[in-house]
């Protein structure tokens, strides 16, 4: 079997985040949801969320599907990198990406969301691809959609083909040759502690000379920025005019009028350029002309990120096998 189903941005003007169509229960209920590499559970906004903290996301209602079963006892609670978090019960339903279908899927419903879930009304939930041990239920923990699908896919993998203010596409079980340009690289995955951990060979700013250090951090759909050590960060900077590094807005902005270098990676022999258009995320208000970098520093975070900011300048390949390893392909 295979599955694919488009990536959309939430928002026209910015890539903040990605939703993609799936279907739960009998009979099914689409909801759009955040594919996040970056952890592990399935929730979504549900008939158990207080009408208080929904603001136009579609809801799953369990009651309404003939084939929905309650996972007794079994709670969840997730806090992620930006502080928002969700906590609930859990059911299992029948659920489908893209053609692709899973029995009995377990749905994390939230009794509980912060405000910037709620605020953010195009994402009715999240649907976790990294690694199950992640997996925050208790007392036992659940599989992700891809793990119950493995087994399903004539190859086990999926691939994430994100692009900027368009739509990109998520498939499941095949490598699409049409979407990728030359060879793939492949590079080992650490799935220690549960993220797609890989090792960047360097990275250069604008046309500087390529610095072959390596970068160990983690692919992340559901990241929006790519965060680095600060020591990347702060070269980067120094080539833009006016950027600051801005403890009022929480990292490094610029003037919107500024012109940015684009910034290169490296994965193996493989170099991938970030164009300056997307080096530069969003207004730091609404109409600002104050922007905010799409590249931050991860000094705060403890661990590196290669967000969306960098995902959508690859066609990215999540192997599944054993052992585990990720494919990067220019586009
Ligand atoms: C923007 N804060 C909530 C949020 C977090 C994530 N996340 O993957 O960490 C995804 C979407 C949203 Cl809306």
């Amino acid at each position: 079997d295979t599955g694919s189903a488009a990536a959309v941005p939430i928002d026209p003007r910015f890539d903040i985040a990605y939703v993609t169509p799936v279907t739960i229960g009998t009979p099914p209920q689409t909801l759009q949801l955040d594919f996040d590499t970056g952890s592990s559970d399935l929730w979504v906004f549900s008939s158990h969320t207080p009408t208080s903290q929904i603001r136009g996301q579609e809801i799953y209602t369990p009651d309404k599907s003939t084939t929905s079963k309650l996972l007794d006892g079994h709670t969840w609670s997730i806090t992620y990198g930006d502080g928002s978090a969700s906590r609930g019960n859990v059911y299992t339903d029948n659920f489908t990406v893209g053609g692709l279908a899973v029995a009995s899927q377990a749905i994390q419903c939230a009794q509980q969301v912060s405000s910037s879930f709620t605020t953010e009304e195009s994402i009715d939930g999240l649907l976790g691809l990294g690694f199950s041990t992640l997996n925050t239920v208790n007392p036992a923990s659940q599989l992700t959609f891809f793990d119950n699908a493995k087994s399903k896919l004539g190859s086990p993998v999926f691939t994430a083909d994100l692009k900027n203010k368009q739509a990109g596409t998520y498939d499941f079980g095949f490598i699409d040759k049409a979407k990728y340009t030359g060879e793939i690289t492949y590079v080992p995955v650490n799935p220690d502690p549960g993220y797609w951990t890989f090792t960047s060979s360097g990275y250069a700013v604008g046309s500087g000379n390529f610095s072959g250090s390596p970068i160990t951090g983690i692919a992340d759909t559901g990241t929006s920025l790519v965060y680095l050590p600060t020591a990347i960060v702060t070269a980067y900077y120094r080539q833009v005019q006016g950027a600051t590094n801005s403890r009022n807005y929480g990292g490094y902005v610029f003037p919107c009028s500024a012109t940015l270098p684009p910034f290169t990676f490296g994965v193996g022999e493989t170099k991938f350029t970030i164009p300056a258009s997307y080096m530069s995320y969003a207004p730091v208000t609404d109409g600002s002309s104050t922007c905010f970098g799409g590249l931050q520093s991860s000094s705060g975070i403890g661990v590196n990120i290669w967000g969306d900011v960098a995902l959508k300048a690859a066609f990215v390949v999540f192997n599944g096998a054993n052992p585990p390893t990720l494919g990067w392909a220019t586009k």
